[in-house]
């Protein structure tokens, strides 16, 4: 027997994912503790099964796994806004799941003789929704089951975390305490300035969601709006929206995927949220067919989460399986490049990143004061991941690790007139 088969504790197992050492208290099942003894916060891994998923799972997905499951328990943060601890847990805990040499060694030294993956928890959808190339090639039917799982989930859901807007994007705060409303008005607004629209024009939001773009369209411009979703769920909600607010004759949803909107010459298209979605491989068909449905001289805004840099990678296992299904990130470098590629003349680029760590940190706040309600809802572990997202992505927005950019680009005239003013007034 050589030395790193002696027996370990888990605490001291933990020394591989935590090699600088954890900020907050941790104890297992087997009584092993490590961590600040005085630490608020406290970590309990409360069973063998979250162990295992622990050393099984990549990246973050074992912990995860672990606490939604029940195994892994939590006290000193809110489930509903654990920000705390997922800003300690992003910046101490290294996320690399143990090599199999190193699995090995931690399993002996634990006295275990094998080392089991655990089925995964009823609210994954793994295999089912195992990275596959159809997965990567985003079909019409896979991506509409992958919308389905992530936005019809419940209306009241959604109501209790994005607030009466029922915006799932980034706000634009004008002021840091600004109400979320506030800010979800003066995004809306600050995306009808970019397009310059006016009365009597006709706008194609793709990606609408519960109609939010299209009703301030229609509301405060006068513009005709067709806004298109792949969500049942969210159509049938900005159905009645519009009905409520008396706008009928002007704004349409329409339960559709944007690339069967066979309307053209649109005087402006918005995109928000939408190319999260798509694919990084689809951008220059995505691009292609917006170009194609704009009038010459019409405007397309595109707002999208991105990440810091232009390399390809995944939006990561836990926001992969629990959350987005198929989503994809990448810098705004690719996106103005395909859409120039495309045939846009790209006018205007800006970063939003600190307004959606903002935003975030106002849906964390929407979903704790609902909690009880949200859990209700939604039940228990489906909640929890929420709480956990959204507190996750606040510290990737806070760290630059993803940001958030508005895109505008112009279809040119016949004669390159791009119907641009010298200086843009819509307002810093
Ligand atoms: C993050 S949400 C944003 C919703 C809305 N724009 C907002 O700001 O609240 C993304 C939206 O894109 C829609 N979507 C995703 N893929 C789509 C597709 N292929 N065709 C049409 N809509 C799609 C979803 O149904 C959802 O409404």
């Amino acid at each position: 027997m050589t030395a790193t088969l002696t027996q370990v504790s888990i605490a001291e197992a933990l020394t591989t994912v935590t090699p600088d050492g954890l900020p907050f208290r941790f104890t297992a099942y087997d009584g092993s503790a490590t961590g600040p003894e005085d630490s608020p916060i406290h970590m309990h891994l409360a069973t063998e099964r979250g162990l295992s998923y622990i050393l099984t799972a990549p990246g973050d997905l074992g912990m995860v796994r672990a606490y939604v499951s029940g195994d892994l328990e939590i006290e000193g943060v809110h489930p509903g806004d654990p920000y705390e601890l997922m800003k300690m847990m992003l910046n101490h805990v290294h996320f690399e799941r143990p090599t199999p040499s190193e699995a090995l060694r931690i399993v002996r030294g634990l006295g275990w003789n094998h080392l089991k993956p655990p089925p995964p928890p009823p609210q994954e959808h793994l295999p089912r929704w195992r990275r596959t190339f159809e997965g990567l090639r985003h079909s019409r039917t896979r991506d509409k089951a992958a919308i389905h799982h992530h936005y019809d989930v419940s209306n009241t859901f959604y109501e209790y975390i994005l607030g009466p807007s029922m915006t799932y994007t980034c706000a634009v705060y004008p002021a840091a305490d600004a109400s979320l409303e506030e800010a979800q008005y003066e995004k809306y607004d600050l995306v009808a300035r970019k397009l310059d629209l006016r009365a009597g024009q006709r706008l194609l939001d793709v990606g609408c969601g519960w109609g939010g773009m299209v009703r301030h369209a229609a509301r405060e411009y006068g513009v005709r709006a067709l806004g298109v979703t792949l969500s049942a769920a969210q159509a049938e909600w900005a159905a009645a929206a519009i009905k409520r607010d008396g706008l009928e004759d002007l704004a349409e949803v329409r339960f559709s995927d944007y690339r069967d909107v066979a309307e053209r010459d649109f005087d402006a298209i918005s995109s928000i949220g939408l190319t999260e979605h798509i694919g990084v491989r689809n951008y220059p068909s995505y691009f292609g067919f917006l170009l194609d449905r704009l009038r010459p001289g019409g405007r397309l805004l595109n707002h999208s989460i991105t990440r810091a840099d232009n390399r390809y990678r995944s939006v990561g296992a836990f926001i992969d399986r629990y959350i987005f299904p198929d989503g994809e990130l990448i810098g705004s470098g690719r996106i103005i490049t395909d859409a120039q590629d495309a045939g846009f003349e790209v006018r205007h680029e800006e970063n939003l990143r600190e307004h959606y760590a903002l935003t975030l940190a106002a849906w964390s706040r929407n979903l704790k004061s609902h909690w009880d309600e949200a859990v209700t809802e939604v039940g228990y572990p489906t909640a929890k991941i929420w709480g956990l997202y959204l507190a996750a992505c606040r510290v990737g927005f806070e760290q630059n690790t993803t940001q958030l950019h508005q895109i505008l680009a112009v279809k040119l005239d016949d004669e390159a007139n791009a119907h641009f003013p010298l200086r843009p007034t819509w307002g810093a």
